[in-house]
């Protein structure tokens, strides 16, 4: 497998080996040795399933202490996936890195602590799975604009569906987002 770095550094795409034979195809999706690099012990899988194509799960993280780091990736159809800088202080911050995961690809994404996530489907039926470092923890669960303009993602959509919670979501500026860098190193 292999790590790629993004144009933020904490911020990295996994590559898995995949082993096909005349019967499919077999790869490891956890390792804990071979992701040591990440220093992310797994504390909870989760897995969405979203129906239509152009739904945005996002912006979402954690408020620290419960700020949570994932991996996460794509078992079924295709999902354009960002991961935002949150940290005030970071030499990166506001900055946002954004991939396409599928099943095709079968590639995983890192999105470190301190760091803002979500997606949008490119298609129908979307299976979403990923792990993190950190429990849910309803009080903590916190959802900016997806289109603050002060982040500024390219989604590539105009008019996503979205979860109640994420149209009603204040912009940055008026959350109580609590991410420092350095904070956690
Ligand atoms: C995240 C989560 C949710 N829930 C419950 C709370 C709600 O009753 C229901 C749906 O939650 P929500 O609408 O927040 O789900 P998403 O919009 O997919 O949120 C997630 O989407 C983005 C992309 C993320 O990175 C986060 O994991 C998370 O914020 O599941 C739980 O019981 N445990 C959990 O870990």
């Amino acid at each position: 497998m292999k790590i790629l770095d993004t144009k933020i550094p904490e911020v990295k795409i996994i590559k898995p080996d995949v082993f096909g034979d005349h019967r499919g195809w077999f790869m490891e999706t956890w390792s804990q040795p071979k992701y040591e690099s990440l220093h992310f012990a797994p504390m909870q899988d989760n897995e969405s399933f979203t129906a239509k194509k152009g739904t945005l799960r996002g912006i979402h993280f954690q408020q620290d202490p419960m700020a949570q780091a994932k991996i996460v990736r794509v078992v079924r159809g295709a999902v354009m996936d960002v991961a935002v800088d949150l940290r005030k202080g970071s030499p990166t911050y506001l900055q946002w890195v954004s991939v396409e995961l599928s099943a095709e690809n079968k590639r995983q994404f890192y999105i470190p602590r301190g760091f803002g996530h979500g997606f949008v489907t490119l298609t129908d039926d979307v299976d979403f799975c990923y792990k993190a470092d950190n429990l849910y923890d309803h009080p903590s669960d916190r959802s900016i604009r997806f289109d603050d303009p002060a982040i500024g993602v390219d989604w590539g959509v105009t008019d996503p569906i979205l979860s109640d919670k994420d149209k009603n979501a204040p912009l940055l500026a008026d959350s109580d987002c609590n991410f420092v860098y350095g904070k956690d190193e």
